[in-house]
C-alpha cells in the first residue's frame, strides 16, 4: 500500500522505461527512496526499482543504504531473499533493480486484513523466518530491521526484504548515543539484534487474537494467554532473560512448540 507519495516526489510515471524495465506503479516511499514495481522485458519477470530520493539532508545516508543493500544482496542467494539484479544511473537518477518478492507484509495481514494467529501458528511463522535468518547469520549478516513491514507472507512461504540497514558482523558500528534503548537493541551489529526484533514480531502475531477486557495497562506476560515455553522464548528474545547468543539454540526451543 502506498501510504504517502506526494506528486512532486513521483519521478517515474507508470509506463516509463528505465533501460529494459517498464514502471508499473509505485509501491511505496521509504526513508531514502521511492520503490516501484516494474516489468523486466528481458527476463519477463516483475522487478522492484528503488530510486534514491534527492533529499539534501538524507542523500549521504541514502547512498550508504543503497550501497549496503547492493553489497549484501549480491553476496546472497536464497529463495526467500530478493536477488540483486543491477544498479543503474539514468540521467540524474540512481536506481537499484531487485527481484520482486510476492506476498503481503505481516503488517498488512494483521492490521488491514485482520488475520489472526494462534500460538502454534505464530511460532510456525517465527520458525520460517528463523530458517532464513539462520542463512543470513551463517553468512555473517545481521538484518537489523526485522519489523512487520519487512516480512512478507505469500501463501505459506515467507520472504524477507529491505536490507538497507543490514550489516556484516565485521562492519564498524555507527554508535548513536541519541537512540532510545529499543532502537539501540535493534541496531547493534550483533545477531541478538535480530532476535530482539523477532521477539516483537512474535508478540504482534500473538496479540492478533487478543481481546482487551480491562482498560488497566498490563504487561504482555499478564495479558497474553500463552504457554510457559512460549513466554520463556520471548523473554530471551527480548533480553528480559539470558539472551540467545546464536540461532541454533533458539531454533531448537521453537521446534518444541510446533
Ligand atoms: N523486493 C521486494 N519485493 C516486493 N516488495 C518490495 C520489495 N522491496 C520493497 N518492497 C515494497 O515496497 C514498499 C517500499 O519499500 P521500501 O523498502 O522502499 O520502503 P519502506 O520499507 O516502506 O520504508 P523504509 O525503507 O523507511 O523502512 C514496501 O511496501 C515494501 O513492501
Amino acid at each position: 500500500m502506498v501510504k504517502w507519495l506526494p506528486l512532486f516526489e513521483s519521478k517515474f510515471k507508470p509506463g516509463t522505461l528505465i533501460g529494459n524495465y517498464q514502471i508499473i506503479r509505485p509501491l511505496g516511499i521509504g526513508s531514502y527512496g521511492i520503490t516501484y514495481l516494474a516489468d523486466s522485458k528481458r527476463i519477463c519477470k516483475k522487478v522492484v526499482i528503488k530510486q534514491l530520493r534527492k533529499h539534501k539532508r538524507k542523500i549521504k545516508k541514502g547512498i550508504d543504504s543503497f550501497q549496503k543493500e547492493k553489497e549484501i544482496l549480491s553476496s546472497l542467494s536464497h529463495p526467500s531473499i530478493p536477488r540483486f539484479i543491477e544498479e543503474k544511473k539514468i540521467g540524474k537518477h540512481h536506481v537499484l533493480i531487485l527481484e520482486y518478492k510476492k506476498g503481503r507484509t505481516v503488517e498488512e495481514e494483521i492490521f488491514e486484513r485482520g488475520t489472526k494467529y494462534s500460538e502454534k501458528e505464530a511460532f510456525i511463522y517465527l520458525f520460517k523466518v528463523l530458517e532464513i535468518v539462520k542463512y543470513l547469520h551463517e553468512h555473517h549478516i545481521v538484518h537489523r530491521d526485522l519489523r512487520l513491514p519487512n516480512i512478507l507472507i505469500d501463501e505459506h512461504q515467507v520472504n524477507i526484504i529491505d536490507f538497507g540497514l543490514a550489516r556484516f558482523t565485521y562492519d564498524v558500528e555507527e554508535y548513536r548515543s541519541s537512540y532510545l534503548l529499543e532502537k539501540r537493541l535493534m541496531r547493534e551489529i550483533h545477531f541478538r539484534s535480530d532476535f530482539y526484533a523477532l521477539g516483537h514480531f512474535v508478540l504482534f502475531l500473538l496479540y492478533s487474537t487478543f481481546i482487551p477486557i480491562s482498560v488497566k495497562e498490563k504487561s504482555w506476560e499478564e495479558e497474553l494467554d500463552i504457554s510457559s515455553n512460549a513466554k520463556y522464548i520471548i523473554r530471551r528474545l527480548l533480553m528480559l532473560a539470558q539472551p540467545y547468543d546464536e540461532i541454533d539454540e533458539l531454533i531448537e526451543d521453537v521446534k518444541k512448540l510446533l
